[in-house]
C-alpha cells in the first residue's frame, strides 16, 4: 500500500499507553533540511498532541541520514531514554549513493533497537524526486513525521 492510499498523519490511537513521563529522543539530519524540519516538527507535535511532556522530547542533529544509525546509539544507550525517533530524506540522485545510504540507515536502526531494547523509529523518507518528498512532509500525503511519531508510541505499549 503507497502512502497514496493510506495517508501518513490518518492513525488509530485506541489504547495508546501513557506517555506521560516517557522521554523521547529525535534525531534529525540535517541533509534536504527543509524537508526534516517539516517532519521534525509533525514528529514532535504528534507526541505533545499525545501526551509527551515538552520537557521529555531531546533533539539531536546529524548531518545526514547515514550518521543516523550512530545518532540515534548514542542515546538508544541511555537508561532513561524510552524511544528514539530517526528523521532523514534520502533523495535519489544520478548514482546508487542513495540506495546505499538507505540500505545502511534501515540495517544501522534495526540493529539499535534490537541491541538497547527499545524502539527506534524509521521516520526517513526515501523518495524519488523532491516533490514526493514534500508530499510526505505535511502535503498531500500527510506527514511521515506524525507517523514516526504514533509508531514510536504504540510500540511503547509492547512494554
Ligand atoms: N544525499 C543525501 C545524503 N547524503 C549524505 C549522507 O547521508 C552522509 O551524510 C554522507 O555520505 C557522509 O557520511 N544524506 C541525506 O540525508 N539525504 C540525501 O539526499
Ligand atoms: C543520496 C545522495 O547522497 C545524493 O544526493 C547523491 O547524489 P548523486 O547520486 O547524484 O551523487
Amino acid at each position: 500500500m503507497s502512502s497514496a492510499d493510506k495517508n501518513l498523519s490518518v492513525f488509530t490511537t485506541d489504547g495508546l499507553p501513557d506517555i506521560t513521563h516517557k522521554k523521547f529522543v529525535i534525531v534529525v539530519a540535517e541533509w534536504n533540511s527543509d524537508v526534516t524540519e517539516a517532519l521534525f516538527q509533525g514528529a514532535y507535535k504528534t507526541l505533545v498532541d499525545h501526551g509527551a511532556q515538552t520537557q521529555n522530547i531531546l533533539r539531536a542533529n546529524v548531518p545526514g541520514s547515514f550518521e543516523l544509525s550512530f545518532g540515534s546509539q548514542v542515546y538508544a544507550q541511555k537508561a532513561d531514554v524510552d524511544a528514539v525517533i530517526a528523521i532523514g530524506c534520502v533523495i535519489q540522485g544520478e548514482t546508487k549513493h542513495n540506495d546505499y545510504i538507505n540500505h545502511a540507515v534501515a540495517h544501522g536502526l534495526t540493529d539499535v533497537a534490537l541491541k538497547y531494547n527499545k524502539p527506534v523509529i524509521f521516520g526517513v523518507l526515501t523518495p524519488n524526486t523532491l516533490q514526493q518528498a514534500l508530499d510526505r512532509a505535511g502535503g498531500i500525503h500527510g506527514n511521515k513525521g506524525d507517523e514516526a511519531a504514533i509508531t514510536a508510541i504504540k510500540m511503547l505499549s509492547l512494554q
